[in-house]
């Protein structure tokens, strides 16, 4: 029979956690289970939760009430309690219980036959990698900054100076919405054609992920028209929006376009260390298994850090081994051309460098903040130390002046 394995962090006296768990398997399944007769029992059997293990962390006390010690408990929930999808499983595992005191849910384990309704990326790292053509290096990607109030001209003369930049992939930022003055058609059809001016100058190819926005009703509509209109890649602010909105769009064959995760507002239920959902679990495990091809968070040392150990555990689950497609990381925030070798020794080179102030705010414009990506990349990749490679890369040069 089919199971989904929850974690949970609790905080309580070392003893008290058997308990505190029994009463979570039972209450987010059958309900109080002794006071039923031995026939009821025998009949909810199959529906009821189980604890599979409790761990307490004695040396780890809580830091406002130090009694307190932290546990890590695991329960098993049959999936015949709920339909195979996200909100149902959000539901059951942590519906009521995420309003219940200090609890987190750490992690999900699905099985393969619950897993099996989740197809996950479309394209995932490798099919982007083969759109690109480019199989050898992190990709790097740049941001429109400053857009809000500027009208189409503004928007393609950025676009032209970041593709001129030798940049893979180029995102609208999360808070570009529908406007008057940069449509999201006209956006990709503008797009489209800057980029393919950049390519047949220069022989490079940047794909654009335009931002998917407005009501629910309306994604999918919109979705289409931006596949007919020949956009390459989708932004989408799947945590505003919720995760089966995501896997909605990943999973239509009409709209077959890659689509790019953005952490807005996730902030607002993973950061608390008490409350809410594991960064891993969010932005990792749970964006892959609805579906986007690019998962963006945070990057340890940019100017929105994560913890370093939920970062690096966010991008290992975006591409470790699963039935589905890997998600490719985008650490993202305040990164700029002197953090490239701290982010290919944390994430390698199935990663990609995402970059908005540190693109735009490069002296020689974004078209030399692009390149002096570029050369960071190259530099790495070749084992040569950045502040040697900017003895003959100008721009990397300007960059590592300015950025250190
Ligand atoms: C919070 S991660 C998402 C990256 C993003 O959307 C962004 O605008 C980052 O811009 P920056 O200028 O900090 O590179
Ligand atoms: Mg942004």
């Amino acid at each position: 029979m089919s199971r989904l394995t929850a974690t949970y962090q609790l905080f309580g006296q070392s003893g008290s956690f058997e308990k505190k768990a029994e009463g979570i398997a039972l209450g987010l399944t059958v309900g109080s289970w002794t006071d039923l007769p031995l026939l009821e029992q025998e009949q909810l059997k199959q529906h009821k939760g189980t604890v599979v293990s409790v761990t307490e962390f004695e040396e780890i006390h809580h830091p406002f009430k130090p009694e307190q010690i932290r546990a890590e408990v695991k329960i098993s929930y049959p999936s015949v309690n709920f339909s195979p999808d996200l909100p149902a499983i959000l539901t059951t595992v942590f519906g009521k219980l995420s309003l219940d005191g200090e609890v987190k849910l750490l992690d999900l384990e699905f099985d393969d036959e619950l897993l099996s309704h989740f197809p996950g990326p479309r394209f995932g790292i490798e099919g982007i990698r083969s759109e690109l053509g480019i199989i050898d290096r992190p990709l790097v990607m740049s941001i429109f900054k400053g857009v809000i109030g500027r009208d189409m001209n503004y928007l393609a003369d950025q676009l032209r100076q970041q593709a001129l930049g030798g940049v893979d992939l180029v995102k609208d930022d999360e808070i570009l919405f529908e406007n008057p003055l940069t449509p999201f058609e006209k956006r990709i059809t503008t797009g489209r054609k800057v980029l393919r001016q950049v390519y047949e100058e220069t022989g490079h190819r940047t794909l654009y992920a335009a931002n998917l926005s407005g009501r629910t009703s309306d994604l999918k509509g919109k979705a289409r028209k931006a596949r007919e209109l020949g956009a390459d890649a989708l932004l989408f602010n799947v945590h505003a929006y919720g995760f089966d909105v995501l896997q909605e769009l990943a999973e239509d064959d009409s709209i077959g376009l890659p689509l790019m995760a953005h952490p807005a507002f996730s902030g607002a239920f993973t950061s608390s260390p008490f409350y809410g959902v594991a960064t891993p679990l969010a932005l990792g495990k749970l964006t892959r298994y609805a579906g986007a091809d690019f998962s963006l968070f945070p990057s340890p040392y940019g100017s929105v850090a994560l913890e370093k150990s939920a970062a690096l555990a966010l991008g290992i689950e975006l591409t470790k081994k699963s039935a589905v497609k890997r998600t490719f990381p985008v650490p993202s925030a305040g990164i700029h051309p002197g953090l490239v070798p701290l982010l290919i020794n944390d994430y390698g080179i199935e990663s990609i460098i995402n970059a908005g102030g540190g693109v735009h705010g490069h002296p020689a414009g974004a078209s030399g903040g692009g390149l002096a990506f570029r050369q960071a990349v190259d530099a790495v990749l070749n084992g040569v130390d950045l502040a040697d490679a900017a003895e003959q890369n100008a721009e990397l040069k300007t960059a590592l002046e300015l950025w250190g």
